[in-house]
Parts: C-alpha cells; sequence; structure tokens
C-alpha cells in the first residue's frame, strides 16, 4: 500500500524541496499544502491545496481531505526577527497550529514529522549539543519552536521532531534566501558582506533535510533527531568556504562581532548540534559543506 504523506509549508524553502524530493518515490502519494497557491504549478508529481492552517475549519478539512499516513510541518514563522516583534503570529502558526497537527495525528494514527531549529538552545556550550542537553531559547522563534516541540511531545505517540540549522540550497524565486546566498551574490555583485566571527552553527544542506525525513519515515522511531552537516564553523568561516568554492573575492568578506553588527534579536552564540544519534540509529549522512555548496551552485 502506498504511504499518503502531507507536506505542510509546501511553498517554503525547506517544505518545497522536501516536496519535490518526496513525490519522486513511487511508494508515496505526496500532498503539499500552504497558505498561498503553489509557486510552481505542475513543476511535479503532487497535488497542492492552499489552505492557512491557523484557522481550525481549515486544518480540519485539509486532513479530511487528504487523510494521511505521515505528516510532515514545513511550516512556520521562521524569521526570528519578526517573531521577536510579532508574538501571536509566531504564536499561531509555531505552537498553537502545531499541537492541533500533533492531535490529529493521534486521533488518525498518522506519524508525524515536524521540523524544528538549533534556535532552542542558549548557545552557551563550548560542545555540540546532543538530543539530550536542555534547551534554553534566547530568543522569542526559539521559545515558540522549543513550545511546539513539547506540544508534540506530549500529543503524540508517534512522531520525530527534526532539528535543523542554517539550511542552504537553491530557493525559488518567492522564497526566502539564506546566508550562502546572499554571500555569493553580494560578492558576485562586487560588494561587501558584514559576516559574524562568533556565531558557531552546523549548516545542512536542504537535500539533506529530504534524506532524514525519508530515514523517519521508514523508521518507527519516536523523539528528537538532530539533522544537519558534521561541520560546525562560524558565519564568517562559512561565508570564506563560498568564497573559495566559487572562487570568489575574499576580501570582500568582513568579519565582525555581534556586538558590532547590533543585531536587534539576540542569538545563541553556539548551537551546533550532534548528528551522531542520527547516524547511529537512521544511518544519515550528510553532505559536506563543500559538496552542498556546489550542489547548491550547480558547480
Ligand atoms: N530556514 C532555516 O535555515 C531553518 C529552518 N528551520 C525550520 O524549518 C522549517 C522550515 O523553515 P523554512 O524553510 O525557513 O520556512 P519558510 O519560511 O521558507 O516557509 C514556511 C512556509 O510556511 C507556510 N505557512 C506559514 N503560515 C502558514 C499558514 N497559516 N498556513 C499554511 N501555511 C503557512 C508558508 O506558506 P506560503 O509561502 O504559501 O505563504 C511558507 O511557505 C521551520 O519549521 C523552521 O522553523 C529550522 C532551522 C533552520
Ligand atoms: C544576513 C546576515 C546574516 N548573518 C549571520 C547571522 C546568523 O548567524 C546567520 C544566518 O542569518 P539569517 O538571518 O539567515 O538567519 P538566522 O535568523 O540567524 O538563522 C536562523 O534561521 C532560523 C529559521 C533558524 O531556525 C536557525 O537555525 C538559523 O538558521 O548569518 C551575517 O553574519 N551577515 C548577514 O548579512
Amino acid at each position: 500500500m502506498k504511504k499518503k504523506i502531507l507536506v505542510i509549508g509546501a511553498n517554503g524553502f525547506t517544505g518545497r524541496r522536501v516536496l519535490n524530493d518526496l513525490s519522486c518515490n513511487d511508494e508515496y502519494i505526496v500532498t503539499g499544502c500552504s497558505l498561498h497557491d503553489d509557486i510552481a504549478p505542475g513543476s511535479g508529481n503532487y497535488h497542492f491545496i492552499s489552505a492557512d492552517v491557523c484557522q481550525m475549519g481549515e486544518q480540519a478539512a485539509l486532513f479530511r481531505e487528504v487523510r494521511p499516513n505521515v505528516v510532515i510541518n514545513a511550516s512556520a514563522l521562521s524569521v526570528p526577527d519578526y517573531c521577536e516583534t510579532h508574538h501571536e503570529e509566531a504564536e499561531s502558526i509555531n505552537i498553537t497550529a502545531v499541537g492541533q497537527f500533533a492531535f490529529r495525528c493521534e486521533v488518525s494514527g498518522a506519524r508525524f514529522i515536524h521540523l524544528s531549529t538549533d534556535f532552542v538552545f542558549s548557545g552557551d556550550s563550548g560542545q555540540l549539543y546532543k538530543e539530550v542537553d536542555t534547551p534554553a531559547p534566547v530568543n522569542y522563534y526559539g521559545v515558540t519552536k522549543l513550545k511546539g516541540e513539547q506540544r508534540v511531545a506530549e500529543l503524540c505517540s508517534n512522531y520525530a521532531i527534526m532539528r535543523i540549522a542554517v539550511v542552504y540550497g537553491a530557493t525559488l524565486p518567492g522564497q526566502h534566501g539564506n546566508v550562502l546566498q546572499l554571500v555569493a551574490d553580494r560578492l558576485r555583485n562586487n560588494e561587501e558582506i558584514k559576516v559574524v566571527s562568533d556565531q558557531w552553527r552546523t549548516p545542512t544542506y536542504v537535500g539533506d533535510v529530504s534524506q532524514g525525513i525519508e530515514k523517519l519515515i521508514q523508521h518507527s522511531n519516536n523523539g528528537i533527531y538532530h539533522i544537519c552537516g558534521s561541520e560546525c564553523l562560524t558565519i564568517a568561516d562559512i561565508a570564506y568556504r563560498v568564497a573559495d568554492t566559487l572562487n570568489l573575492d575574499y576580501s570582500l568578506i568582513l568579519p565582525v562581532t555581534t556586538k558590532q553588527m547590533e543585531e536587534t534579536t539576540p542569538r545563541p552564540r553556539f548551537s551546533g548540534l550532534s548528528i551522531e544519534k542520527a547516524r547511529t540509529e537512521l544511518g544519515y549522512q550528510p553532505h559536506t559543506l563543500e559538496e552542498g555548496i556546489k550542489l547548491m551552485f550547480n558547480i
């Protein structure tokens, strides 16, 4: 029997890649859902439903229509600066809607795979965070994502929470970019870019998010999984790797401290994630950053 898979947030940067990758697999019948109309109609073997999942009635109708065996939630308010000043909106999609998805999955017997973030951690550690480590978010986006995780764990008996970090890859018009794209664009235009040299991350190639999800569809394991790259480096180092791989001018990269950057939203200093659990239990194997950059820029 083919599995019916529902990808929520299917117009988003990560959700679209997941939708495309899963719809290439004949074992699945895939439906994408997003707030707005399909951003790339006719581009793959999937059905598409526009719905506002924050509206109870629309969410209920979506589940009634699709009757999914697996639900993947890639919808969110995923811009920390915006969440910081729009608490209610952030709460509605990052917490309340997530709780409702979890409840519907539980009632219907569907497996729930929910995307979360390294920003649940404070960043005060000097070591890669493991799934068992205690979260303590430093911004409102992180607070909402942590509460979303808690709802899933409370309400679902068949779930996986996938924490990902600084997702990079090619984007479609209309999607928000990522810092690697910004670096490449600026350097190609001969413009300088300031990048923080004191925020450490484990960047995730967007195709590896799909890889993690496919593994978690096959496994029945419950719990949290860190799914990201294996290299932990600063944003400045990531920028240098982009310049290096694309043969662009290094001197346009201006490393600065978080203090000098004057970011309005606090961010964790060190939020690298350990992928040992995913490697051991799922056989997850991420691309290297260099491989990911080459795939992203098609070189
Ligand atoms: N991007 C990153 O680097 C990281 C992302 N994450 C997590 O991964 C997930 C995906 O992030 P990302 O790819 O950046 O997401 P995007 O911001 O690119 O996409 C989010 C999608 O959610 C959809 N959406 C928002 N509100 C609603 C609603 N009320 N009803 C239906 N759909 C809605 C939007 O639909 P539409 O476009 O149709 O309006 C949008 O396409 C999130 O959970 C995020 O927290 C975690 C770590 C890093
Ligand atoms: C735009 C920009 C960002 N940065 C840094 C800040 C930050 O550490 C990193 C990424 O910046 P962004 O603004 O893209 O995203 P930011 O909001 O920091 O990143 C987060 O997004 C949310 C959704 C997550 O869940 C996190 O995992 C993380 O990826 O790059 C610079 O150094 N220079 C710049 O010009």
